[in-house]
């Protein structure tokens, strides 16, 4: 079976009346690269405050590792770092003794500044004062402070934000790097699609709180070239649970349609069937040839409005 190092089931999560997440269920492999992809406004900082710890769920449960989060939190939270936003620095102190400041806090051996100083690039700038520092110099310190407890997974909310071309580079190899050299669990955000396919393993697609689509790679990527579904129903909800039933993806859900992959007319019909015997009206099926790479234009696209 496989392991799962983060598993969460039914999140919801409201700021007062605005339901910001709306039955998250995420299941991060054990050494992936889990990227975790939607817009601006998606959720995507709200589940990972969710998953620290900073923010609590209204609704539903939290395992990582294996354990409830709830339980065994100061556990858990022990062997995980992060890197949410921008990181917190000391501009007048240089980048060894911001580090120095956490160590002392996490009570980490001496001997591990230089590790995590060699392994985000930074050896040579150590002695630097932080307000001398780039934003990638800034972003790496921030990383190699969330290194410092040897965390087994690391959660990183949008690393390449604000970052430019070269700074965007470094920090793709340095993620590959932790993962593929120090054994790392890496869960990252991004709302880039580009950024995502070219470091994650598998993939969760965000929007209004929702799930869209989960899985790996190369299932997104067969499904890119796929049939897709359109399905306009009287209760979009209740027809989502019956195509997860007959096993299909549910790629967009609103509430006058859900889409879903289809691989031949047959699933056409079997679709129809189950959502007639489940009592549900069937207003129009359409489909299109729109993959989930136009789904994730028309996300994209709602960024640079
Ligand atoms: N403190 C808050 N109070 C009220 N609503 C909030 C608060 N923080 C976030 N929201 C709302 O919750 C939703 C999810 O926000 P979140 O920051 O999780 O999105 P995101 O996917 O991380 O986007 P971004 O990339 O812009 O940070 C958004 O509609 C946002 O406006």
């Amino acid at each position: 079976m496989e392991q799962y190092t983060i598993e969460t089931h039914d999140l919801d999560f409201y700021f007062k009346d605005f339901k910001a997440l709306d039955g998250i269920n995420l299941s991060v492999p054990q050494g992936s690269i889990f990227g975790f992809l939607g817009p601006n406004g998606a959720g995507k900082t709200t589940t990972i405050r969710v998953l620290l710890d900073l923010f609590h769920a209204n609704h539903g449960t939290i395992e990582i590792f294996g354990k409830p989060l709830k339980a065994h939190k100061t556990e858990i939270l022990g062997r995980v770092g992060a890197l949410i936003e921008n990181p917190s620095i000391y501009k007048h102190l240089s980048g060894r003794q911001n580090l120095e400041i956490i160590r002392r806090m996490l009570n980490a051996p001496k001997s591990r500044i230089d590790e995590v100083l060699k392994i985000v690039r930074l050896t040579d700038n150590a002695d630097k004062k932080a307000k001398h520092y780039s934003l990638g110099m800034c972003q790496r310190l921030g990383l190699a402070a969330a290194l410092l407890s040897n965390p087994d997974l690391l959660i990183l909310d949008e690393p390449t934000n604000g970052l430019d071309p070269s700074g965007i580079i470094e920090m793709r190899e340095l993620i590959l790097e932790l993962n593929q050299q120090h054994n790392k669990t890496i869960f990252l955000s991004s709302h880039l699609l580009s950024e995502i396919e070219k470091l994650a393993t598998d993939v969760a697609i965000v929007d209004s709180g929702k799930i869209l689509y989960q899985g790996n790679l190369e299932g997104l990527k067969a499904q890119k070239q796929g049939i897709e579904l359109k399905i306009e129903v009287s209760d979009t909800d209740k027809a989502a649970q019956v195509l997860k039933q007959l096993n299909f993806t549910i790629s967009e859900s609103t509430p006058s349609y859900v889409k879903a992959p289809i691989s031949s007319k047959e699933d056409v019909a079997r679709i129809n069937t189950a959502l007639v015997q489940n009592d549900l009206d069937v207003y129009q099926l359409t489909s299109s040839n729109e993959n989930l790479e136009e789904i994730f234009l028309t996300l994209t696209k709602r960024l640079d409005q």
